[in-house]
């Protein structure tokens, strides 16, 4: 992309939205297009229609989604199937219709089938069924990218897909009912320290496991794919490297320096059993992360709870 580009960054004000738009700014891009949701709601096809005609952006990152931790998708599966389809398809239309030169749509690595082989290679999208906790999510975000590669093969729109594993950094959701575990995990041993409580509930079984990206290497990753990357396949964003619940946890724990017990709630969900990324496409692009999840989950709790991590 030029440094004089036109970029819209959709949902800008999200956690992935913002390190899009710092990495951006860090790289002299300067002129972005943003707005809130309540500047432009994205699921009106008139309003989206009427920004693009105004605004003619050259580029477009679709970070706006409505997303949630295993709770929220599984209590309101109708919002995340209607939503997402809505406003990620008046986008990805409207810049069709407005000669965008470039998108980038974020998928999530549940877009995989729940009992996917290990690591998890782009190819094994749609060959089994779905995680049913977040099932209309990720029917959203198929939809999503198959409208991205059916656009390239109709009209030959250079429209990619990134399917990042899951996300943790600033600006997160920190709601206990909704939020992804890490931050949930982050506040709940961050309260239990202040408030002397003697154990923290963690939800499920302790065995899933889990991959977790700083998403600051995530926007890295998004601007390297949006120059080197052109094909109609989704292609993973992840390190490679999982580990369990309880692992994570114990982790938290540490940084945080709690010092009490961990209490595991078996009546919560555990999801998918593990959503390991195979992610040799993208190095071979020439992408790695760089922020250890030790190191970025120490970061996060001091940006986030103005607190130094005991392990720092
Ligand atoms: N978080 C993760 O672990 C994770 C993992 C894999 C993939 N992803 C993908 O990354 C993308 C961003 O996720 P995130 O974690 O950054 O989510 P987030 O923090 O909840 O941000 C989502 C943004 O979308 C905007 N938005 C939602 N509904 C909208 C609407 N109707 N009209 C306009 N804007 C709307 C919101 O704008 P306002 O703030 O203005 O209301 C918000 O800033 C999503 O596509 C998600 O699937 C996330
Ligand atoms: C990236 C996102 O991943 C989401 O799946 P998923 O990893 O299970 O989503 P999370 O909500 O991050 O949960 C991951 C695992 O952590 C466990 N967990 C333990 N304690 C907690 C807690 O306090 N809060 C939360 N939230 N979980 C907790 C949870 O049961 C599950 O096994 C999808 O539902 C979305 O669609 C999206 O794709």
């Amino acid at each position: 992309m030029e440094k004089n580009a036109k970029i819209y960054v959709a949902g800008h004000r999200g956690m992935v939205g913002s390190a899009l738009v710092r990495r951006l700014k860090l790289e002299g891009y300067h002129n972005l297009v943003v707005r809130t949701s309540q500047e432009l709601d994205l699921r009106k096809q008139v309003d989206v229609a009427a920004f693009f005609e105004t605004e003619k952006p050259e580029y477009v990152l679709l970070a706006a989604a409505k997303v949630g931790g295993i709770q929220a998708n599984n209590t309101y599966p109708a919002d995340f199937l209607l939503d997402n389809l809505q406003l990620q398809t008046n986008v990805i239309e409207q810049s069709h219709q407005h000669s965008v030169r470039k998108l980038l749509f974020l998928g999530s690595s549940c877009v995989y089938p729940k009992m996917c082989p290990q690591p998890i290679r782009e190819e094994y999208l749609l060959t089994s069924p779905l995680e049913p906790t977040n099932e209309a999510y990720a029917i959203a975000k198929i939809a999503g990218i198959k409208l991205c590669e059916y656009f390239r093969k109709q009209h030959g729109c250079d429209y990619i897909s990134a399917m990042p594993t899951n996300l943790y950094g600033p600006g997160d959701n920190y709601d206990l009912a909704n939020s992804h575990v890490l931050p949930a995990m982050l506040r709940k041993f961050h309260e239990a320290k202040m408030n002397g409580q003697p154990e923290v509930v963690i939800w499920g079984s302790g065995t899933p496991r889990r991959e977790f990206l700083h998403v600051d290497d995530l926007a890295i990753a998004c601007l390297h794919l949006l120059d080197n990357y052109s094909a109609p396949a989704p292609i993973n964003v992840g390190t490679g490297e999982d580990l369990t619940i309880l692992e994570l946890a114990e982790l938290v724990r540490n940084v945080t320096g709690y010092t009490g017990n961990i209490q595991l709630d078996a009546t919560k969900p555990d999801g998918t059993p593990r959503k390991l990324l195979d992610v040799s496409r993208l190095r071979a692009l020439g992408w790695e992360h760089h922020i250890d999840l030790r190191e970025g989950i120490a970061r996060v709790y001091q940006e986030s709870f103005g607190t130094v991590s005991s392990v720092a």
